[in-house]
């Protein structure tokens, strides 16, 4: 099925912030003391985590094994503006208010603080702004999200959750509502519509988006979301000079991993949960002290992940969360065994115990065996743009 993006959405880059209506709360620094990893999520404080799948579409089948070594080129420049469909959805209407913070939450809510390492805003001025009055002001300056709901959208798998109009239907937890705020995201886009639900329906996803479609929101707010609910359990203590993350987003390079690690710092913050990233093509002293001051959501590039993992500065063991983003990228680059070798050879749990989430643009013949070695019993979405085959093509054969 070719499908594609709405061209219009292009000339959305420039837009004007959107509008905002819902709760207004402070925005005063709440810093809690840090929790390391292995003291959070202690009976009591969780929720029970929505059962596992249980579709039957998809697949689980093994996979061969591929070694592989730790390629170290990334040697991209300082992360630079992706030439995508940034800051192009900001459209008017919708609701952004938030009701979470509800029964369910643990105590996560508050920023990370450990000694001298504190939670740095990454909003900057911003935080000054999102009063309730700030928002009502930023009404109707964005683009109208009415050019996107002719997007064509495929979705296959069993029970698939049906998908959200707006961020309040979904029950993400007040501190990640009032950041989704900050962010100015008004309105969620026809992939955040459809793959949120999906994630937080702990599901796994296999889905065909362009860049710039907004997939990185897709698939942090629920991980996010589901480590503020701590809804893993108790968690074995963690390993002197090994980072344990739960959460792991793989990207083919270092700009794209810098980008992430700075869009999931803004949706984490103050929620508890910490973003640490990882790339190669750089000193990598500074990343194994920023991973020895604790790491939630760990943002990697294949090769360097590869490195910390052979100097056992990291362990995949406790991961709920597999990210996958522009994996076609990250497979025309080579990455495949380095790839396979963090997710299938290393101590990361199995499909059906982690949650998976791969993205790509394209899905040929090697996307597809990614994905039924990958994840289990997954749905399909495929998100498209209108009228252009040429530079995506979500063809399931
Ligand atoms: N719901 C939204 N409302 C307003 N702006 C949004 C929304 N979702 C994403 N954006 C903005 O749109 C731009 C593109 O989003 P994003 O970076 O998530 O795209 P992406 O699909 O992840 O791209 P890539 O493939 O390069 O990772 C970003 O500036 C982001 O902040």
């Amino acid at each position: 099925m070719p499908t594609s993006w709405a061209d219009s959405v292009a000339a959305a880059e420039n837009a004007a912030a959107g509008s905002y209506v819902g709760n207004s709360n402070s925005l005063a620094p709440n810093r809690s003391t840090y929790v390391p990893p292995h003291l959070r999520n202690r009976p009591g404080s969780a929720e029970a985590a929505p059962p596992p799948a249980t579709a039957n579409t998809g697949s689980t089948s093994a996979v061969p094994v591929v070694g592989g070594g730790a390629p170290n080129r990334w040697a991209a420049p300082v992360p630079a503006p992706r030439n995508d469909f940034r800051s192009g959805y900001n459209g008017g209407g919708g609701g952004g208010g938030g009701r979470g913070g509800g029964g369910g939450w643990n105590n996560r809510s508050g920023g990370w603080d450990r000694g001298r390492d504190r939670e740095v805003n990454p909003f900057g001025d911003e935080e000054n702004t999102t009063s309730e009055q700030d928002f009502l002001e930023q009404e109707n300056t964005g683009i109208n999200f009415d050019a996107y709901e002719d997007i064509p959208v495929e979705t296959s798998g069993d029970n698939v959750p049906p998908p959200v109009n707006t961020f309040a239907e979904i029950d993400l937890g007040e501190a990640l509502n009032l950041n989704i705020r900050r962010c100015k995201y008004v309105k969620p886009t026809p992939v955040q519509r459809h793959a949120i639900p999906i994630s937080l329906g702990g599901r796994d996803l296999m889905a065909c988006a362009q860049t710039g479609s907004g997939k990185t929101a897709a698939f942090c707010f629920p991980i996010i979301s589901g480590i503020m609910r701590g809804q893993f359990g108790q968690r074995a203590p963690r390993m002197p000079r090994t980072a344990c993350p739960l959460a792991l987003i793989l990207s083919p390079t270092r700009e794209l991993s810098c980008q992430i690690h700075e869009e999931a710092r803004k949706f984490a913050y103050q929620t508890g949960v910490k973003v640490v990233v990882a790339y190669g093509g750089a000193p990598i002293n500074q990343q194994l002290r920023e991973l020895e001051r604790g790491v939630d959501i760990l943002v990697a590039t294949p090769g360097r992940l590869v490195d910390l993992l052979e100097r056992a500065r990291v362990s995949l063991q406790f991961i709920r969360y597999l990210a996958l983003d522009e994996a076609d990228r990250m497979l025309d680059m080579g990455f495949e065994p380095q790839i396979r070798k963090i997710v299938q050879q290393m101590d990361m749990p199995p499909p059906g115990v982690r949650q998976t989430m791969l993205f790509s643009a394209t899905f040929p013949k090697e996307i597809q065996r990614l994905a039924s070695d990958f994840l289990a019993n997954y749905i399909f979405l495929a998100v498209g743009r209108v009228g252009s085959s040429t530079d995506f093509d979500c063809a399931k054969s």
